[in-house]
């Protein structure tokens, strides 16, 4: 189980953007998680992610408390999660092959010998080609990049998932394409995932549970209503 328990989360000193939030991903299961423009998703993800330090609360995976976040993250828990980011062109280093964007998790790792064997048993399985292997960001599709971002999330055989609007920018096909990879590995490898989207319908197809953000907060004299955890209506 990948869990953030009371979680408070923000950026500006005093406000906010996650108020007390309560989240549970259970291995081999997609949780769906929807809600408004600014309500605080992708904050979510990186914090679950380790990428940002919640302000107060705890985020645990399999039962470990997690001691530190970013840089000061504890390896064996990084590696536990990955991550796939709505835009990949931001999301990876421009100058890199595709070959070189999926290898980097193992090559940071020190795993070099793994590494050609996994690049294309991974390339394979997400449909990169040898061919597109060899090009360089600029040089392929959006599609056809975020199938590497995949890869590269799924290269150190991750226990958990977070896709943070991983098919917004993509066409159905690409779409229906990576959704499957998903959930070959929440069947096969019993996979925890966290699916962000705007995409309503998608959501109720794919994940096992839904859970709506509230939006942002409306003040109504000295009422501060709760923001950012899953409303009551969670499905
Ligand atoms: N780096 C940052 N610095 C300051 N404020 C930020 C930063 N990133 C996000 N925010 C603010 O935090 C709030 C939540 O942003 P977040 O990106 O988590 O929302 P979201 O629900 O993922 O939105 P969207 O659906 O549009 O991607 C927003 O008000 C946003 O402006």
């Amino acid at each position: 189980m990948l869990s953030g328990t009371g979680l408070v989360a923000g950026y500006r000193k005093g406000t906010p953007v996650l108020n007390g939030m309560d989240i549970e991903i259970p291995a081999g299961s997609v949780v769906g998680l929807a809600g408004p423009s600014g309500c605080g998703k992708s904050t979510l993800a990186r914090v679950l992610s380790l990428l940002q330090q919640p302000w107060a609360g705890r985020v645990s995976v399999d039962g470990a408390v997690v001691t530190g976040f970013r840089h000061a993250a504890p390896r064996e828990q990084r590696t536990a999660i990955g991550l796939v980011f709505q835009q990949p062109r931001q999301a990876v280093d421009p100058r890199f092959t595709l070959w070189r964007i999926i290898a980097e998790p193992l090559h940071a790792l020190g795993r070099s010998e793994e590494l050609s064997g996994r690049v294309a048993e991974l390339a394979e399985h997400l449909g990169v080609s040898d061919e597109l292997l060899s090009r360089r960001p600029h040089e392929v599709s959006d599609g056809q990049l975020q199938r590497a971002c995949l890869a590269r999330a799924l290269a150190v055989r991750p226990r958990y998932l977070v896709c943070d609007e991983m098919t917004a920018m993509l066409d159905a096909s690409t779409t229906a394409a990576l959704v499957r990879v998903v959930d070959e590995q929440v069947r096969d490898a019993g996979t925890g995932v966290l699916a962000i989207s705007h995409d309503e319908r998608l959501l109720e197809r794919w994940a096992h549970r839904v859970v709506r953000l509230c939006p942002a907060p409306v003040w109504e004299g000295d009422r501060r209503p709760f923001r950012g955890g899953p409303t009551p209506d969670e499905v």
